[in-house]
């Protein structure tokens, strides 16, 4: 565990339960003088009951009492104490961990499987990572237990130190066998996750039509069975390992002990040590095994919430650097969004390569291009989703980084082709658009279609939407779109309005309405706030009226101009163009 997990983990603790955590802190060196003293007091009482020394029978006697009582008393006040930080602090961490992954303005930790690994091993544990942050501290007490145990040991006989050493590499072998668990949980981690996510399928409604007309519900169950058991071997035969480290290193301490026992009976044999020192060797050594158990136990614990921890400290660096912009977006736009040679991947090949693009204060302009050909990149990246790999993005001359993310988000409206289905309240369903504004939404209805929804809902605008509630309401393609288009009128003076394909499950005059409505409140974001418009779409007879149409092919720009130039240009813009209008006539 290096330094900045623990600090992480203790810091939290502190910082929410300081009185607790300060409690188990201080219980650590104390608990860890228990146990030697009780053995000492045992050895005094049979020294004291040999020789015939009252003080000695005593004075033994109370030690061993007193040191045994703190000894378990503590333990079991360290045990209910660090239950309780747990399921305080825990708690609290959840919360920043769900607060960093909900609000960070870059989306990537939610695309990348690498992320989603991470996120996965941590996300709902913020009580386990504490609990096994706080096995730190029972790992340090139990190491101050051996270092009593060998300066006691060492008064004995020299070569009786050596006794707690042959603990340690029990100690590293339990670490070694914990790392080897958790890495296997690690590589496995994906195969867990593919499977909910076949689970997933099999159960939901969704995709209950696809599954029954291909009949391939058994074929899917049995991939989930086929991963379940991938992992499941891959986990037993890490187990299996464990155990063969861990008895190795307990079977080395069994035969250290016999001879140490061994010793010091021929040292009391020959009247070099009183009979009361075999006594403590005993005690000292039973007390080691035990403590043993508990430092693999302990140990294990404290590798898995490194892990958790490390990637606790990801995700906080992640979010801190996400969030570095502190300056305000533009009131209004003079110039415009330029794009200067951007490249971006998603973690494999490059899928914008060189795009330099100017989107001036006031246009509207169309992305066009193939499936896949980097469209919905280029208007997440424009969004701050992401961060190019190489280039800038600007706003009137001021890097995109540099802009307060919130900030810049608030000046956004968007509506993309894979909508969001949220199971709120129909008005609210609109009103997220702009949550300070979420109940007065009745404008962005009107314009989005929502409205013509509302009516046929049976409680309108507080009907409540989604299959999760006994009373909520599923709604069709069409009419999610309807709601998700309102949502993106929310926002009445967006420098950027995206319409990222929104329309696909709508009939041919509700598209046209939207597009008509779409067009006049551009007109206005045009005056009032230099806003650009950016369509991505497939409908030529959308994109011809833009005041910009861009031509991407695998990642770069082909072509650009308007509708006139293009086709002019006679290049691939005017083929497509062609082709659909041929497919109408
Ligand atoms: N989250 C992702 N992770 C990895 N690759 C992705 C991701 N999203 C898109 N891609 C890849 O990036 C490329 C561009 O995808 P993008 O969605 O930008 O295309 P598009 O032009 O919008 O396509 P469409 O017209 O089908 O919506 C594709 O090759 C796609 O496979």
């Amino acid at each position: 565990m290096r330094f900045a997990e623990i600090r992480t983990v203790l810091s939290a603790c502190l910082r929410h339960r300081p009185a607790r955590t300060w409690l188990l802190i201080a219980m650590t060196p104390l608990l860890a003088i228990a146990p030697g003293l009780t053995a000492l007091g045992l050895q005094w009482v049979v020294d004291g009951v040999l020789t015939g020394s009252r003080p000695l029978l005593v004075g033994g006697a109370l030690a061993a009492a007193a040191a045994g009582a703190f000894g378990l008393a503590g333990n079991r006040v360290v045990q209910v104490q660090a239950g309780l930080l747990a399921g305080e602090v825990g708690p609290e961490l959840d919360k920043e961990i769900i607060r960093w992954i909900a609000t960070m303005p870059t989306t990537s930790h939610l695309e990348e499987t690498a992320s989603l690994h991470r996120i996965e091993q941590i996300r709902g544990l913020g009580q386990r990572i504490v609990s096994f942050g706080v096995s730190g501290l029972v790992t340090v007490q139990i190491v101050l237990w051996l270092g009593i145990t060998a300066v006691l040991l060492a008064r004995i006989h020299p070569v009786l130190v050596v006794l707690p050493l042959f603990a340690v590499p029990s100690m590293l072998l339990s670490r070694v066998a914990s790392g080897k668990i958790e890495a296997t949980r690690a590589e496995t981690a994906e195969h867990n996750r593919a499977q909910q996510h076949l689970f997933a399928m099999i159960t939901e409604s969704a995709s209950a039509k696809e599954l029954r007309l291909g009949r391939s519900g058994a074929h899917i169950a049995g991939i989930a069975r086929h991963l379940r058991g991938q992992r499941d071997a891959a986990l037993w035969r890490s187990t299996l390992a464990v155990s063969g480290l861990t008895l190795t290193g307990s079977l080395l301490f069994v035969a250290a002990f016999i001879g140490a026992l061994h010793l010091t009976v021929r040292l009391a044999l020959a009247g070099d040590v009183s009979p009361g020192t075999l006594l403590l060797v005993a005690t000292l050594g039973g007390q080691i095994r035990g403590q043993l158990e508990l430092l693999i136990f302990a140990v294990s614990n404290v590798v898995r919430s490194a892990g958790m921890a490390r990637q606790h400290l990801w995700l906080r660096d992640l979010y801190q650097s996400a969030t570095t912009g502190t300056k305000p977006s533009p009131v209004r736009l003079r110039d415009g969004i330029t794009l200067s040679g951007v490249n971006f991947s998603y973690g494999g090949p490059p899928v914008l390569h060189d795009i330099d693009l100017h989107l001036a204060a006031g246009q509207t302009v169309a992305l066009v291009g193939d499936h896949g050909s980097g469209k919905t990149t280029l208007v997440k990246l424009l969004c701050g989703f992401y961060r190019p790999a190489t280039g800038t993005i600007t706003v009137d001359g001021e890097s995109l980084d540099e802009l307060d993310p919130a900030g810049w988000r608030n000046r956004i409206t968007a509506a993309f082709q894979d909508l969001s289905r949220f199971p709120f309240l129909a008005g609210e369903s609109v009103g997220v658009g702009d949550l300070p504004r979420i109940h007065d939404i009745a404008d962005a209805a009107e314009r989005g279609g929502a409205a013509q929804v509302f009516d046929r809902l049976p409680q309108g605008d507080q009907t409540q939407l989604g299959k999760s509630f006994s009373d909520g309401v599923e709604l069709s393609g069409g009419q999610w779109q309807k709601i998700a288009l309102s949502r993106a009128f929310m926002r009445s003076t967006p420098l950027l309005a995206v319409l990222d394909e929104p329309t696909a499950a709508l009939d041919a005059a509700s598209e046209y309405e939207v597009y008509q409505r779409y067009a006049a409140a551009a007109r206005r974001w045009q005056q009032e706030t230099g806003g650009i418009t950016l369509l991505v779409s497939h409908r030529f007879a959308t994109i011809r009226m833009a005041d910009l149409i861009v031509v991407l092919d695998h990642g770069h720009i082909i072509e650009q101009g308007t509708h006139a130039e293009l086709i002019e240009r006679a290049g691939r813009y005017a083929h497509l163009y062609g082709l659909q209008a041929a497919a109408y006539q």
